[in-house]
């Protein structure tokens, strides 16, 4: 026994001083924004946060602002009004310039279809977020082959997108999505092109990568098997936001 734990016996968990209720700070959050494309309303006051570490599942009807709230939150979309911060840094006062520079170097993206470049290998196409970030090819490279290693699905390095199956493929998006580290993951419907147990792996490994690297992960879905792997829920209704408290 160190001195250390002598001096501070251990603390049975009765006597554990109580825990403040409070969430932790959020990493990401936006707060009351509103959109429209042309004089459909997408956004009427949506409002999320997001932990580091945590993943989030926003659900909700066809229609009902998701992809949209996800795109606010990731700088693709700007808000009409509203605002949206990360890690402190007002997203909506940012120029241009800067919210490129930030997808590139701290959010990753997944989407349906995995979106790989049809031109590049496997392997190309998961180096390409480092090679953007200015990362020389060797590194880039061995870098890429650890995750699709990760992702199981390194043998498939030197084939093109066109030449996998789609969970396969969805795989290498995953690879890609995180292979910077990024502190924000935006996922939309990563799973929806899957059949279930290929959606099922897909999730598995994207959550358990996430959470080896503590990255906040927003995914939106609308399968309940899919948010399942959340830690909260978050449901669009008409674009307004309704936080679920989930226990698991
Ligand atoms: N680029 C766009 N141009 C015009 N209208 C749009 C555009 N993007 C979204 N909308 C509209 O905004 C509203 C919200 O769309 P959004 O894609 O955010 O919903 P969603 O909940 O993600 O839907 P889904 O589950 O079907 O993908 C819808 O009425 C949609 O038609």
């Amino acid at each position: 026994m160190t001195a250390r734990s002598e001096q501070r016996p251990e603390q049975r968990p009765e006597q554990r001083p109580e825990q403040p209720s409070e969430q932790p700070s959020p990493l990401l959050s936006a707060h009351a924004l509103h959109k429209s494309f042309g004089p459909t309303p997408a956004l009427d006051g949506a409002s999320i946060t997001v932990a580091a570490g945590e993943l989030i599942a926003v659900m909700g009807p066809s229609g009902s602002g998701k992809s949209t709230l996800l795109h606010c939150l990731a700088g693709i979309l700007r808000p009409e009004s509203g605002t949206v911060s990360f890690d402190g840094l007002e997203l909506t006062g940012c120029g241009d310039a800067r919210l490129s520079e930030l997808r590139r170097s701290e959010f990753g993206f997944l989407f349906q279809f995995g979106q790989l470049v049809p031109e590049l290998t496997c392997l190309e196409n998961v180096a390409l977020p480092l090679r953007l970030n200015g990362v020389r090819r060797r590194q880039a490279e061995q870098q890429a082959t650890e995750w699709l290693e990760r992702l199981e699905v390194d043998d498939l390095a030197a084939k093109r997108p066109g030449e996998v199956s789609g969970g396969q493929g969805q795989r290498v998006g995953v690879a890609r999505a995180l292979v910077t580290r990024p502190r924000a993951v935006f996922a939309d419907e990563p799973t929806g092109a899957l059949d279930s147990l290929n959606g099922e792996r897909v999730m598995q490994l994207l959550t358990t990568a996430a959470r080896d690297t503590g990255a906040a992960v927003v995914l939106v879905t609308h399968e309940a098997r899919v948010a399942a792997y959340a830690d909260r829920e978050v449901v669009v209704r008409d674009g307004r936001t309704r936080d679920l408290a989930v226990a698991r």
